[in-house]
C-alpha cells in the first residue's frame, strides 16, 4: 500500500447465505480523496462500509484501513480502528438525554485527553459545523440538518483522517442536504478523505467527485452524467 493510501481492499468477498453480496472486489482511497459509493437498494453499499470499520468480517481478501489490517484485526484493536475513523450514519444516533456539547464531548471522554483539551476541541468542532450557539440545546430541539451537523462534529472530534458517511443526507430536505454536502466538502478541503454512500444521483451531479458503483457483487468506477 502506498503511503498515500488510506483504504485498500484486495479481492474482498462478503457472502450471506451463499449469496456473494461483494465478489472479489478491489478498491483504494487516497489521502484527501472524496468518493461516492452508489448502487441500488440491497446492492451491498452498507456492507462495504461495515467491512471498513470491522462491523462485519470479509469471507476472503485483504482490507487495510489507516494503519490497520482490518481483515485480520483482533477484537481488542477494533475500538482503536474506529477512533481513527469518523463514522456518520443516516439516522442520527445522538444520545437523547445529553445536550449538544455532551454528545460531542462523549466521543473524546473514552480517550485519555485532559478536560481542558476536550473543552477546546468540542468548541472547535462545533464552530466548524456552525453550531457553537446551540451547545446547550438538546437533540430533540434541533432540526434534522442541525442534528446531522452534531453527528458530523462528533465524528470529527478525534481528528480522523477518514470520514465514512452512510446516506448522511438521506433523511433531510434538499436545502439541509445541500448544506451538509457543503460541510463535507469543506472538511474534505481540510485534507480528510471522505467515503460517502448515497442514493442521490442529483447530489452527485451537483457536487461531482469520483464515484464507484456496486452492482451484481462488483465494484466499478463510473461517471454520473
Ligand atoms: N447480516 C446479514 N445476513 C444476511 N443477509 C444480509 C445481512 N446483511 C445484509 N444482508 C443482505 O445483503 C444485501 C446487501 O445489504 P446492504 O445493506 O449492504 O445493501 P445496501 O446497498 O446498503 O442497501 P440499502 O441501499 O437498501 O441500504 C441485502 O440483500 C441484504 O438483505
Amino acid at each position: 500500500m502506498s503511503e498515500n493510501t488510506v483504504i485498500e481492499l484486495n479481492n474482498v468477498s462478503v457472502i450471506y447465505d451463499q449469496r456473494h453480496v461483494l465478489d472479489r472486489i478491489n478498491f483504494s482511497l487516497e489521502i484527501g480523496e472524496f468518493c461516492y459509493v452508489i448502487g441500488k437498494t440491497g446492492a451491498g453499499k452498507s456492507s462495504f462500509l461495515k467491512l471498513l470499520y470491522s462491523d462485519i468480517k470479509p469471507d476472503n481478501g485483504m482490507i487495510r484501513v489507516a494503519d490497520f489490517e482490518v481483515s485480520n484485526i483482533s477484537d481488542r484493536k477494533i475500538p482503536h480502528l474506529r477512533r481513527r475513523l469518523g463514522i456518520v450514519f443516516q439516522d442520527f444516533q445522538l444520545l437523547p438525554d445529553r445536550n449538544v456539547y455532551e454528545n460531542v464531548a462523549f466521543a473524546l471522554r473514552v480517550t485519555d485527553h485532559k478536560p481542558k483539551f476536550i473543552k477546546n476541541r468540542v468548541m472547535e468542532v462545533l464552530g466548524l459545523v456552525g453550531l457553537s450557539h446551540k451547545r446547550n440545546a438538546m437533540p430533540a430541539d434541533l432540526s434534522g440538518g442541525e442534528q446531522q451537523r452534531v453527528v458530523i462534529a462528533r465524528a470529527l472530534a478525534n481528528e480522523p483522517r477518514i470520514l465514512l458517511a452512510d446516506e448522511p443526507t438521506g433523511n433531510l430536505d434538499p436545502e439541509a442536504s445541500s448544506s451538509i454536502m457543503d460541510l463535507l466538502k469543506q472538511i474534505n478541503n481540510r485534507g480528510m478523505a471522505v467515503l460517502m454512500v448515497t442514493h442521490d444521483y442529483e447530489m452527485v451531479r451537483r457536487h461531482p467527485f469520483r464515484t464507484v458503483q456496486i452492482k451484481d457483487g462488483q465494484l466499478h468506477e463510473i461517471k454520473v452524467i
